[in-house]
């Protein structure tokens, strides 16, 4: 079974001209985990993955696999599986037609063609023309080929992307399951929404710079807390509120309390003998806190 390496990227930065696509990036990735990197749109995460992979040059920096650049890995296709654009297929040849092409230059085993098209599901459907396939068939066709080396490290620019439920939840047991085996596994995409339910870790890029990075539970910023209140007499709820030195604001369907417990403000209305309509704890969402930590940009 094929181990994951660390990525580490060290100073890592790449300029187009006056843009700063990748500023100072320093950062590991490490194996038997699926690591989500996130950012809006422009934020630099393909050019971070095209340097991480040999395709574009740094400025200044570096990334490697456990401290061996793309270029002087011995093996690249047993070290690092990658899909970074939407794959182009000649749709007169087959599936497997095309990943024996490859599998013979890399100097692969020739059951790897068929072993990558059965982990994503494309055995039955090997010896058909590519030029049938539906979109989401293309999409597993472009995973058997990153796969095709049975490779330590997994790389994926928005593999998530245009999948429909189905698709979403394979893919999201597929590479767990490759975490699960030790190996390393890096996803890109724009929408944490996306990702949520398949990483463990979260990279968030802004402007080619990190901004956050940690287990996904960290995003949930659970010290910031607000409970949604409401009663007949909104006037005096909010009056006995504030003067228990709570921020309180107007709601169109009530009350909102900064920093409280639910609980706490059921109990200052009781103690006050105002029956409330409704009472709730509102806790700031992953999503929310992905879009304060990427600005604006992040809702696109
Ligand atoms: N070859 C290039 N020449 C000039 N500018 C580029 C080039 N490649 C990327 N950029 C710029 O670098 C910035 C980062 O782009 P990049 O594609 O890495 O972002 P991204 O986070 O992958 O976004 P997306 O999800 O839209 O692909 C953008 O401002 C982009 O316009």
């Amino acid at each position: 079974m094929p181990t994951g390496v660390p990525l580490e990227f060290s100073g890592l930065s790449k300029r187009f001209g006056t843009v700063a696509a990748v500023s100072d990036l320093t950062l590991t990735v490490e194996p038997g985990q699926v690591t989500g990197f996130l950012g809006p749109n422009g934020a630099g995460k393909t050019t971070t993955l095209r340097m991480l992979l040999g395709l574009t040059r740094p400025t200044s920096g570096q990334a490697t696999f456990g401290g061996t650049a793309y270029s002087a890995l011995p093996s690249p296709l047993t070290t690092v599986g990658a899909s970074l654009e939407a794959a182009s297929f000649h749709p007169g040849r087959s599936a497997r037609n095309h990943l024996a092409v490859y599998a013979r230059a890399a100097g692969l085993p020739k059951t790897a063609p068929d072993a990558a098209l059965e982990r994503v599901g494309l055995s039955a459907y090997a010896n058909r023309r590519v030029g049938g396939y539906s979109l989401g068939m293309r999409q597993r066709l472009g995973l058997a080929f990153a796969l095709l080396g049975d490779p330590g490290v997994l790389v994926l620019d928005e593999p998530i992307n245009g999948l429909d439920p189905e698709g979403i939840k394979w893919i999201r047991l597929l590479l767990r399951g490759m975490a699960a085996e030790g190996r390393t596994v890096l996803i890109s995409s724009h929408l944490l929404s996306e990702v949520q339910q398949t990483v463990d870790e979260v990279v968030i890029i802004s402007h080619g710079s990190l901004v956050h990075r940690g287990e996904l539970s960290s995003l949930d910023v659970s010290d910031s807390k607000q409970v949604q209140v409401n009663a007949d007499d909104r006037d005096r709820l909010a009056e006995v509120i504030r003067s228990a030195g709570y921020e309180v604001s107007s709601l169109r369907s009530g009350v909102l309390v900064e920093n409280a417990e639910a609980g706490e403000i059921g109990r200052l209305a009781f103690e006050a003998g105002i029956p409330l309509t409704a009472l709730s704890q509102k806790r700031t969402g992953l999503e929310e806190s992905f879009l304060t930590l990427v600005g604006e940009e992040g809702a696109l």
